[in-house]
């Protein structure tokens, strides 16, 4: 059973900023503080692809990505990394269909850390809310230049058939989200966006995340 705060949950959503070292246009470090400047409300470290850090080099830049949002107080996210998550006690995890089961995580985190499950059809998404997860990431929305075996793009589609049917689990959508397409998501019924590359790979990370926050919030007033 989880003891989070979905209320909360739910505004700590509203830009749910992703990245790692393959992503980042300067230091991860400067991507990270620059995203938060501009209004990035939650963070998942995300470190994969041929390039990814290892060992020692990976344990030091996770400790001062998760102290960057410690000082902003803007929970820290491990993707995927279930003993790195538990070795520096991170508010949360990120899995998905291929990793390790939600109710066997929520059974080594305890009931306080955020988990965050990707679902891409309704028994996914019932099975992750009866494993005990916190929140789903629905997706991929659009095409994503950042994650190679991504499923079929399916528009907001899922979202909004979670939200007819009742089902009122926080859930941010994701895959190729920008400012510009922003609107449908949150109209769709999703709490929040999760971007990697529009952030990330911006030239102005605080500039691209304040451009997020401004579409949320007009995606809020003008559905
Ligand atoms: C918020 C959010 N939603 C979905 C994912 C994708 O997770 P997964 O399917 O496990 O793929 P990888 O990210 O591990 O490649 C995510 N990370 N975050
Ligand atoms: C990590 C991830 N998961 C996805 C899913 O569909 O589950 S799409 C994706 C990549 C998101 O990056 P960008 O914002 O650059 O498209
Ligand atoms: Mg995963």
């Amino acid at each position: 059973m989880s003891v989070v705060d979905s209320h909360k949950l739910r505004e700590q959503l509203s830009l749910y900023f992703i990245m790692g070292t393959a992503n980042c246009r300067k230091s991860p470090e400067e991507t990270l503080k620059a995203a938060i400047k501009g209004g990035a409300t939650m963070f998942q470290f995300r470190e994969k692809g041929p390039s990814a850090l290892h060992g020692q080099a990976l344990l030091e830049l996770a400790k001062s990505l998760q102290c960057l949002c410690r000082a902003e107080g803007v929970p820290f996210i491990i993707n995927d990394d279930i003993e790195l998550a538990i070795q520096l006690d991170a508010d949360g995890v990120h899995i998905g269909q291929e990793d390790e089961p939600a109710a066997s995580i929520r059974q080594r985190l305890g009931s306080g850390k955020i988990i965050g499950v990707s679902a891409h059809n309704l028994a996914e998404v019932q099975q992750a809310i009866s494993d005990g997860a916190d929140y789903l990431g629905i997706g991929p929305v659009y095409p994503t230049p950042s994650k190679d075996d991504a499923r079929a793009v399916q528009g907001t589609r899922l979202i909004t058939e979670i939200r007819e049917k009742g089902i009122d689990i926080p859930l941010v959508g994701i895959g190729g989200i920008t400012a510009a397409n922003t609107a449908p998501v949150i109209a769709a019924g999703a709490d929040g966006i999760s971007v990697i590359s529009a952030i990330a790979g911006a030239a102005d990370a605080t500039a691209a995340a304040r451009e997020f926050v401004q579409a949320i919030e007009r995606a809020h007033i003008r559905p």
